[in-house]
């Protein structure tokens, strides 16, 4: 019988769709851990590994850690994995404006499971899905990062304008768990 995997987050609304997300349809028993683990500096994958094993060294187990970045195209990838602190100080309005001289508005939303086995000498696995868009006046509820400026190309609703069956469905979260779900089965 394999060990339980503890999905460390300190963010509440994450782990509610990783819970609709994955539904009853994981093989390994996923269990959760709010801790608040550091900020770290770096590219997506390397703050995701870093994250990790940092996870791992808390908790002495099978972890999997989750980081999101919000990349404007206008500004090379920024803020890309700073995004929290930029919505922390901005909010989604602000976020919108920061684009006011720039034509191009897209945007791509990147999560990135990293996923460590447990054991002392084991590697960290990615798993990273990316859902393209464009970052427009905020609409719709705020209970959930940036939601509200982030529109997904095809649409003319965003993700918070979205019934969350429909954000999952297409959602940058949606397409890492699937990989990360597809890499565990048996
Ligand atoms: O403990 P962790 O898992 O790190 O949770 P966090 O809230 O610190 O999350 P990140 O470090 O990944 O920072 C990502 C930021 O983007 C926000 N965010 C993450 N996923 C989102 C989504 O699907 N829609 C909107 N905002 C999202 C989140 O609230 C943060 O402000
Ligand atoms: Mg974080």
């Amino acid at each position: 019988m394999s060990k339980p995997i503890t999905f460390v987050t300190g963010n509440s609304k994450k782990l509610e769709e990783v819970i609709q997300i994955l539904g009853s349809d994981f093989p390994r028993q996923l269990v959760s851990r709010k801790l608040d683990l550091p900020e770290l500096q770096g590219e997506i994958n390397e703050v995701s590994i870093l994250k990790a094993k940092e996870a791992h060294r808390q908790v002495l187990g099978p972890v999997v850690v989750e980081d999101t970045a919000l990349c404007f195209n206008s500004l090379k990838g920024l803020p890309g994995p700073y995004i929290k602190w930029f919505l922390e100080k901005l909010g989604p309005e602000g976020l919108y404006r920061l684009l006011h001289g720039f034509e191009d508005k897209s945007a791509q939303a990147v999560c990135t499971f990293a996923y460590h086995p447990g054991g002392e000498d084991d590697e960290v696995v990615l798993f990273q899905g990316k859902t393209n868009g464009v970052i427009v006046s905020p609409k719709g509820p705020t209970d959930f990062g940036w939601d509200a400026c982030f529109q997904p190309c095809d649409y003319n609703i965003t993700y918070a304008e979205m019934p969350k069956t429909e954000k999952n469905k297409i959602s940058h979260r949606y397409k890492a768990l699937d990989l990360f779900r597809n890499y565990i089965k048996p």
